[in-house]
């Protein structure tokens, strides 16, 4: 083919590789003077789930707060580089923080439910960001139950308070909350280290089954958890991401010395 030719010819596509939802580029984090995470470059495909492993302080739960800018609330907290959501840079200034966690969902460790009634608990992000009737509020709580798998359980009751449910459906209600306001990416930071193991599995089984609509990030000190939940696992050590695969292949052949010794329990 003449080079001219060639230059116009469509480049192959990668069609296994799915497009990056959030795509991270020389990201640099600072709490004051100390640098928690280190020239970090890491993408989420859409529609897949990401976990994050790695020993106590090397950086995870520093990441996922930089994905919803809760670093803000902290003066002297600061990130550097490129976190690219869409194509918009979520980590420059003119970003409208109200927007971005709009898009961008977190649920936390521990279960924490608004003191206020089931039903409420999953309007109340509902109401901030759209009108709509008392039916379609409704409905609009009705789906988002049974797509966190809590609907059967709660259907009876929903005008009971929210903390009368155990911790494991308080969870999956903090992930109904989360899914209401129809987010892209959801963070779960730990999402199931209060439960027992009956909950934990309710949860994991929720995640499979959310990821088919969201791109999911998840902290873990779990590695079964995140063989289990995970299509891709990144490991993190002293703020520099070591490494990221395919879960299959971090958990049975890593490339670096160091995941191989965090995944075989020689530390961390
Ligand atoms: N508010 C803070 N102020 C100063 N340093 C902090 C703050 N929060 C975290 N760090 C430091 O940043 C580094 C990364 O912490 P981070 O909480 O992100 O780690 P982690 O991997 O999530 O740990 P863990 O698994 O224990 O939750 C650690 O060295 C920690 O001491």
């Amino acid at each position: 083919m003449p080079e001219a030719a060639a230059q116009l010819a469509p480049m192959p596509l990668a069609a296994a590789t799915p497009s990056p939802r959030i795509a991270i580029r020389n990201l640099d984090f600072f709490y004051g003077a100390t640098q928690a995470l280190k020239s970090v470059s890491l993408d989420f495909p859409d529609r897949e789930t990401t976990a994050m492993i790695g020993p106590s302080g090397c950086g995870k739960s520093t990441l996922l707060r930089i994905l919803n800018r809760m670093y803000d609330l902290y003066p002297n907290q600061r990130a550097t580089g490129e976190v690219m959501l869409d194509g918009e840079n979520i980590i420059a200034p003119t970003t409208d923080i109200n927007r971005l966690r709009r898009r961008v969902g977190m649920v936390f460790q521990k279960p924490t439910p608004f003191p206020k009634s089931i039903y409420e608990n999953v309007a109340f992000g509902v109401r901030l960001h759209e009108r709509l009737t008392r039916a379609e509020m409704d409905e609009r709580v009705e789906s988002t139950l049974i797509r966190a798998a809590l609907w059967d359980e709660v259907k009876d009751k929903l005008a009971n308070s929210a903390l009368a449910l155990s911790g494991g459906q308080q969870q999956r209600l903090c992930i109904a909350r989360t899914i209401a306001v129809r987010p892209q990416v959801i963070l779960l930071d730990e999402p199931t280290s209060a439960l027992d193991p009956i909950s934990t599995l309710k949860i994991e089984q929720l995640i499979a089954e959310l990821k088919r609509d969201f791109t999911i990030v998840i902290v873990t000190h779990n590695m079964q958890q995140a063989g289990r939940c995970a299509d891709r696992v990144a490991f993190f050590y002293l703020g520099e991401l070591v490494e990221v695969a395919p879960a299959t292949d971090m958990f049975t052949a890593p490339r670096e010395r160091r995941t191989q010794e965090y995944i075989t329990g020689r530390f961390g």
